[in-house]
């Protein structure tokens, strides 16, 4: 096996006993990095965290080789003691490959699905109207808060429609608490149940990953553990009663969590593993359709000429006397064309969790690692992947030389007869990025953010124009919606 290891991908010289870590430690957007590396080194880069094996994956060949191909062994989330003590074990993005992950997936993925995430179509119309209404008319909120507040619109897919209340007020943050959960604020409490549980995940967060002994201490005298347990009390609370009123509240049963409560689409899951299946998802969810929906309307203001062409296609196709919905969305190709570059320019997630090396064993309910070779290259078990799907989407031999405009017109093809642009027969069915990541770990949830994304972009570029003025983003009514938007 040692001598195997002459046989490791290339990667960057490390120094003695630390390897790269010096070369990554305190490095804002890695991506750029690892970037820069993938030209230099090619499909795999192979890097030494102070003795741990890491490889970062670049290309989208090597990422369908490796996770879809060979996804038995590659669906794994590196473990990490803190995390667990958090609650990762119960929460879908974090967990280790496994039976009650793959329990918590299936009724995932039966509630989010390509054929059932049309029966949100209603709530996301909805929040989509709300939302451009309140880009419009909101003068208390700043854009950010806008912004944040768009992710409203996969919440109300999860727990129903506006089933968390907002009542936006000061709160006062205990300094000494790492995990604030305001009650009046839900989106904010999501939110900051997603950073616990990355950042207890980032190489060095703490001491217990290196020396995995010190988990031996107890409780009283590890203040860690302690705010963990006590983290891991909150947090199940807090998604428990967002589930149970998500679950009482809608009567129509149109949302995740009604779906979920009955029992056939969630088999083997208790009560609270349902509330955590529902609270991981809208925490998956939540900044990831956000940060999108951010660089579109950047995207917008740095490119008029393409919004100018999405509100050209969509006053053809839609008119002025409605609203664009569903229905329109096979006679909107330059607005999938915005969706899909604007996920392609900007991935939510440019580098995303590790997966390990592993291989499953499901007759002995463990796993065992396993070594592995890609084009000649050994890959030892245990190594972990880190996905850098920003390289993937801005891959020059795939995209050609300008990756880093933003351009859909890359996705799109002029129509003989008519001359209109019409999206290119491949993209129909593939997203054309490599944003929703691969395999038995790729986002569930891709279906539901994708009809998210098409409906809110189609009906802020319907309603309103999107300018810059000196450091703050104008919206205006110039496009004069033909009627009250929001009744
Ligand atoms: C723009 C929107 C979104 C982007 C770019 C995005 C991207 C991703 C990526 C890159 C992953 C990791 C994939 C991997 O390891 O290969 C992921 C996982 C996940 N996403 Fe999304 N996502 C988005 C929206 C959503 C939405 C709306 C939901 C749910 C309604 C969701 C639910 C999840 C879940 C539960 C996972 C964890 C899957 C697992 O580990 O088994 N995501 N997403």
């Amino acid at each position: 096996r040692d001598g195997n290891r002459k046989l490791l991908p290339p990667g960057p010289p490390g120094v003695p006993i630390l390897g790269n870590l010096p070369q990554l430690v305190g490095v804002s957007q890695l991506w750029h990095t690892f970037d820069k590396w993938k030209y230099e080194y090619g499909s795999l880069t192979f890097l030494n965290m102070a003795g741990k094996d890491v490889m970062v994956l670049n290309t989208k060949a090597a990422a369908m080789e490796l996770l879809e191909r060979r996804s038995a062994i590659y669906s794994d989330r590196p473990r990490s003691i803190v995390a667990e003590y958090i609650g990762s074990r119960m929460a879908i993005p974090f967990a280790r490959y496994g039976k009650p992950w793959q329990n918590m997936r299936r009724a995932a993925h039966a509630v989010l699905n390509a054929r059932v995430s049309s029966q949100y179509h209603p709530v996301q119309i909805e929040e989509a109207i709300i939302l451009a209404h309140g880009l419009l008319y909101d003068k208390s909120s700043t854009l950010l808060e806008k912004i944040n507040g768009s992710a409203s619109t996969v919440i109300s897919v999860v727990y129903g429609k506006r089933s968390l209340s907002f009542e936006k007020k000061g709160q006062v943050v205990d300094p000494d608490e790492e995990l604030h959960l305001p009650e009046s604020d839900p989106l904010q409490s999501l939110s900051n149940i997603g950073h616990r549980f990355t950042s207890s995940l980032y190489p060095g967060a703490y001491l217990v990953e290196v020396l995995p002994i010190l988990d031996y201490v107890p409780a009283t005298l590890a203040r860690w553990k302690r705010n963990a347990q006590r983290d891991f009390g909150r947090i199940s609370e807090t998604f428990q009663k967002f589930y149970d009123d998500a679950v009482r509240n809608d009567q129509q049963r149109t949302s995740l969590c009604a779906s979920l409560s009955d029992t056939q689409l969630a088999s083997g899951l208790t009560n609270a593993e349902k509330a955590w299946v529902t609270g991981s998802i809208s925490v998956a969810a939540l900044e990831t359709t956000s940060t999108t929906l951010s660089f579109f309307l950047y995207a917008m203001i740095q490119h008029p000429n393409v919004q100018e062409q999405a509100q050209k296609e969509l006053d053809r196709v839609v008119g002025r006397s409605r609203s664009p919905n569903f229905t329109d969305i096979a006679h909107l190709p330059y607005i999938r064309a915005i969706v899909k570059e604007v996920l392609r320019w900007q991935p939510a997630i440019p580098l995303v969790v590790p997966r390990m090396a592993m291989e499953a064993s499901m007759v002995h309910a463990f796993y065992f690692a396993q070594d592995d070779w890609y084009e000649g290259n050994f890959i030892p078990k245990g190594t972990a992947l880190i996905l850098n799907l920003w390289s993937m989407n801005r891959d020059r031999d795939i995209y050609g030389p300008d990756v880093d405009q933003f351009r859909p017109e890359r996705f799109l093809q002029k129509s003989e007869e008519k001359g209109e642009y019409i999206l290119q027969a491949e993209y129909e069915n593939e997203d054309g990025h490599c944003s929703f990541g691969f395999g038995r770990r790729g986002c569930v949830g891709k279906y539901v953010a994708d009809n998210a994304l098409f409906i809110d972009m189609a009906i802020i570029l319907w309603a309103l124009r999107i300018e810059p003025k000196a450091f703050e983003i104008k919206t205006s009514t110039k496009r004069g919606p033909t009627h009250d938007l929001v009744k």
